[in-house]
């Protein structure tokens, strides 16, 4: 596979693959989570609307232009204008991912978040794959009235989570994307797991000194 998702048929077995591979191990569940590559002629291979991840097939993913709209397939996800609002905002940006991955969805319902940065980097993992995670406002899965607030704050931010939801991240590949969408499932449930302990997060300068490169 090449970085900018160059070949289409790659592209549709990798996205299965993927999914799959995330569904099996528990980071998303029922018909939940989207995933989506950006093609060489700048249009969107995205997840069909109610599919599950578990058993989603090449031949039934959607393709979007860059606004969103649908081109062709079944329909896309509902969360295509969000997925769309990312590659807007990010040109380095081939794949998005979306799931409701436990522990990052159990962050996300919490009331003391930081909307700034719903997670403190206490592993350099996280500090490499994540950095910052801003916290966007609850609305209804497939609400674009999200889509100006989602496609601002992906221009300075490549990962971020949904209010009472789950997180999206943005990948200059898809293996990059889904890395560091398992890394933050795995760091919500590590501040889960300390919350009445008294963690030491990275000091901002650890964390700044292993900040991602922007997709
Ligand atoms: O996660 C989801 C909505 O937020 C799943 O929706 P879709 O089945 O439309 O992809
Ligand atoms: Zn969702």
């Amino acid at each position: 596979m090449t970085a900018t998702h160059a070949d289409e048929s790659a592209a549709r077995a990798l996205i299965v693959r993927t999914a799959r591979s995330l569904f099996m191990r528990g980071l998303t569940h029922g018909s939940t989570g989207n995933l989506s590559v950006r093609l060489s002629d700048g249009s969107l291979l995205l997840t069909s609307t109610g599919s599950s991840l578990g058993t989603v097939e090449e031949a039934q993913l959607s393709r979007t232009d860059l606004s969103g709209r649908h081109l062709d397939g079944p329909r896309p996800t509902k969360e295509a204008f969000l997925h769309a609002a990312f590659y807007r905002a990010r040109p380095g940006a081939h794949a998005v991912v979306h799931l409701h991955s436990t522990h990052a969805a159990a962050v996300s319902c919490l009331d003391d978040v930081n909307p700034a940065d719903a997670l403190p980097p206490l592993t350099a993992y996280y500090a490499m794959r994540v950095g910052t995670l801003p916290l966007l406002p609850y609305h209804a899965p497939g609400d674009n009235a999200l889509e100006p607030l989602a496609e601002q704050t992906a221009r300075t931010h490549h990962a971020v989570l949904l209010a009472n939801h789950g997180p999206v991240i943005a990948g200059a590949t898809l293996e990059q994307a889904a890395d560091a969408i398992e890394e933050l499932e795995e760091t919500a449930k590590l501040h889960l797991l300390l919350r009445g302990h008294t963690p030491r997060p990275l000091t901002p300068e650890q964390a700044a000194a292993l900040a991602p490169t922007s997709p």
